[in-house]
C-alpha cells in the first residue's frame, strides 16, 4: 500500500505523538528548502527521516531542534507549542539532540564523562549533586549507564583511548543521562565499520523503548531493520511515509534513490 504523502499514518492516533510538526517550511532567501512537512514522533518508536542528498533532512532536523527558525509551520512538544522557543528551552523540556558535536571530554575517564552529564542542570539527577551522600548514587547511576551501552568494563579508561564506535556509544550514555523524552540523532552510524554499526543499531533500538526517537540516517539497511516509521523527503517535501515495507515498495521512492550513492543495501 502506498500512503499519500500528506495523509497521517494509519496508526498515528493509537498513541499521542510526543513531538509533532505541521506544515513546516524553511526558506533560505528565495530557495524553499523545506515545504509543508508534517511529522509525528511517538514514545517507544523510532522514526527515520531519509531521502537523497539535499532532500532537506538536516534542515528539518534543525527546525525540530530549534537551531533554525521555521518560515512557516508549528512544532508541538508534549502538548506545548515550542515553535518560538530557543534550543536551550526545548532541551530543558526533554528534547535532546545528539551527534552534531562530540559530547565527550577526551582527557576524562568514561565514568567522569557520564558523571558530568548526570550533573547537568537539565538532568533529573542534578538535584543529588550537592550532597556528599549522593556521590554513591551518582557513581552507581553512571556505571549503570555505561553498562547499558556496553562500556562498564572500560569505565576508568580515558575517552581518548576509545575507538570511534565506542566513543559514539559513550555519547549515547551521556545523552541518556539527560533522560530524554525525545531523542534526535543526526546520522548516528556515519563513519562506522560494520561491527560498530550493528552494535549502535541495537543500542538505538534499546534506547528507543524509553523515549520518542527521530533519526536522520543514510544507512537504509539499518533504517529498514530498526525503524517503526519512515518519512522520505525529496526536494524539501514529503515523498512517502509508512513502515519500511511500504516506503521501499513505493516506485517514487525507488526513483528518488536511483543513481544515488546513499542506498546502504
Ligand atoms: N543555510 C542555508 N542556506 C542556503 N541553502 C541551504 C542552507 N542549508 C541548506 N540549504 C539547502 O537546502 C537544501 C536541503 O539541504 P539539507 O542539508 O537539509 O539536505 P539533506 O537532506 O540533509 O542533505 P544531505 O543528505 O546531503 O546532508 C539543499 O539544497 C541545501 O543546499
Amino acid at each position: 500500500m502506498i500512503t499519500h504523502p500528506t495523509a497521517a499514518p494509519a496508526d498515528a492516533g493509537a498513541t499521542r505523538a510526543v513531538l509533532s510538526a505541521r506544515g513546516l517550511a524553511k526558506r533560505f532567501g528565495s530557495f524553499l528548502a523545506v515545504n509543508n512537512v508534517d511529522i509525528d514522533v511517538h514514545h517507544g518508536r523510532i522514526h527515520a527521516l531519509i531521502g537523497p542528498n539535499g532532500a532537506g533532512k538536516s534542515t528539518v532536523f534543525n527546525l525540530l531542534t530549534k537551531f533554525l527558525k521555521p518560515t512557516a509551520g508549528r512544532i508541538v512538544l508534549d502538548g506545548t507549542d515550542i515553535t518560538a522557543m530557543d534550543p536551550a528551552c526545548v532541551a530543558r523540556m526533554g528534547m535532546v539532540r545528539s551527534f552534531q558535536i562530540s559530547a565527550t571530554f577526551g582527557d576524562m575517564t568514561l565514568l567522569d564523562n557520564v558523571r558530568v552529564a548526570l550533573q547537568r542542570p537539565n538532568s533529573l539527577y542534578h538535584q543529588f549533586w550537592r550532597s556528599l551522600t549522593s556521590l554513591d548514587r551518582l557513581n552507581r547511576q553512571a556505571m549503570e549507564l555505561l553498562d547499558r551501552v556496553g562500556l562498564a568494563d572500560m569505565a576508568h579508561l580515558r575517552a581518548n583511548n576509545l575507538s570511534y564506535g565506542r566513543k559514539r556509544a559513550l555519547e549515547i550514555a551521556t545523552t541518556l543521562a539527560l533522560e530524554p523524552r525525545v531523542l534526535l540523532l543526526d546520522e548516528p552510524l556515519a563513519g562506522m565499520g560494520q561491527e560498530d554499526v550493528e552494535h549502535m543499531a541495537s543500542l538505538i533500538k534499546s534506547v528507543s523503548r524509553d523515549c520518542a526517537l527521530l533519526m536522520v540516517e543514510h544507512n537504509l539497511k539499518v533504517v529498514g531493520d530498526i525503524s517503526d516509521e519512515i518519512t522520505v523527503l525529496q526536494r524539501g517535501e514529503i515523498l512517502a511515509r509508512g513502515d519500511y515495507a511500504t516506503v521501499s515498495a513505493d516506485p517514487r521512492v525507488r526513483e528518488a534513490y536511483m543513481g544515488s550513492e546513499d542506498d546502504g543495501h
